[in-house]
């Protein structure tokens, strides 16, 4: 069975992206991730988008776009992540949940852990907000 999960990617007017960490004992917990969650029955991804960011974060989003979809299994699941940037919002993001939580240059994303599934997406976002991999640049004479 796969889930699919709505996932934002939150820009401030800085370009810094917005991080929360999973709690320990959640699947995949530990781990960073971008705030989201399960899309439920009957809704649509952007229902349930500005749900999880209401629920998680206390912010409303307002200027959304279309990044990348994911499929991953992890094995013991199997998740389609349908992640959609947030340009605009309207609210002041805090942890509701008690999760940590941080804002993160697009240049720095490397340094943090994630779900193996979200690889292709800080690539993406580091082009995006920064114009390289946040994996380390390819040398063009390799
Ligand atoms: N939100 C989010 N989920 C991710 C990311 N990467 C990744 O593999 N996932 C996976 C972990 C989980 O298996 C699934 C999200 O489900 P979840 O259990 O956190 O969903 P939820 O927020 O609705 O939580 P809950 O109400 O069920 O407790 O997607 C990511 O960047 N953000
Ligand atoms: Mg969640």
């Amino acid at each position: 069975m796969t889930v699919h999960v709505a996932v934002g990617v939150i820009v401030d007017a800085g370009h810094r992206v917005l991080l929360t960490r999973r709690p320990e004992h959640v699947h995949q917990g530990g781990l960073w991730e971008f705030p989201g969650g399960k899309v439920e029955a009957g809704e649509t991804l952007a229902t349930a988008l500005a749900r999880e960011l209401q629920e998680e974060l206390g912010i409303t989003p307002l200027r959304v776009s279309p990044l990348l979809e994911i499929s991953h299994d992890y094995g013991d699941k199997h998740v389609l992540l349908d992640v959609h940037m947030v340009w605009e919002f309207a609210g002041e993001p805090s942890a509701l949940e008690g999760q940590p939580m941080a804002w993160v240059a697009a240049e720095a994303l490397g340094e943090y852990d994630f779900p193996e599934a979200n690889d292709p997406i800080v690539d993406a976002v580091a082009v995006l907000l920064h114009g390289q991999s946040a994996r380390g640049a390819v040398q063009a004479n390799e």
